[in-house]
């Protein structure tokens, strides 16, 4: 990485690629939304996708994840990696314990013993049996993030995580991804906000028409 343009066509016996990106093609109704796109994420490294609303930034990260088949071009990866969109399904009805031991024994992380679940609710103040339809946006969304440290994987897709979130999330957040980085794993994120004080350097593209490329401040994109 971080060429959003093209391919590194890296050789044998360097470190592996967590996300490997060929000719890829996002459209929506027949419309390019972006592409083609090349890019190798590498171990350590991040990368913070930015673009007007409607862009595709969240058809991309979807893409990536596998959720959703791109018009062109393919995605490598190597390992499951932690997608975890702006609007993450939870089962309204049932607790946050509930739903964090549902998630994390489908993704096979099943030997994440209960007592962290519970240890991560109460760092956060969140009600372990309360239906999750009561609990307020910011406090949903510390829920989603949870299975990023619970159960560590090597390729985070995050789709807008400041969303809602207090300053203590986002330390938080920052302070997860930084060891994420330091421990090899690597980043994708969307946000339209700033990146919060603390949060480790990211390559910083800019998704539209014409494929991705180094982000330029957005007033410039709008002119
Ligand atoms: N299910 C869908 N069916 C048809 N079109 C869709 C669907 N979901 C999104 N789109 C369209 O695809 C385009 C890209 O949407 P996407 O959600 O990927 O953009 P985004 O960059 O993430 O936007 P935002 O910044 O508002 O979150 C938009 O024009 C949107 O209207």
């Amino acid at each position: 990485m971080t060429n959003p343009g093209a391919t590194s066509g890296r050789g044998q016996g360097g470190p592996a690629a967590l996300l490997t990106v060929v000719k890829l093609v996002g459209e929506r109704q027949g419309l390019r939304l972006w592409g083609p796109l090349g890019f190798e994420l590498m171990p350590g490294r991040a990368v913070h996708v930015q673009g007007p609303n409607g862009c595709g930034k969240t058809t991309l990260l979807r893409t990536l994840a596998g959720l959703r088949r791109p018009a062109l071009g393919e995605v490598c990866l190597p390992g499951p990696c932690w997608f975890i969109g702006h609007a993450t399904p939870l089962a309204e009805d049932l607790g946050a314990f509930a739903n964090l031991r549902l998630w994390l024994d489908l993704a096979g992380a099943a030997a994440v013993a209960d007592a962290e679940l519970h240890g991560w609710l109460q760092h956060w103040s969140l009600p372990a049996e309360r239906p999750v339809r009561q609990l307020s946006a910011g406090q949903r969304r510390k829920l989603a993030l949870a299975p990023l440290t619970l159960a560590p994987r090597s390729l985070w897709l995050l789709d807008e995580p400041f969303d809602a979130l207090d300053h203590a999330g986002c330390a938080w957040l920052a302070q997860a991804a930084a060891a994420h980085l330091a421990g090899g794993g690597a980043l994708l994120l969307s946000s339209h906000q700033a990146l919060p004080t603390g949060f480790p350097p990211c390559d910083a593209w800019w998704l539209g028409a014409r494929g991705a490329r180094k982000a330029a401040p957005a007033v410039a994109e709008a002119a």
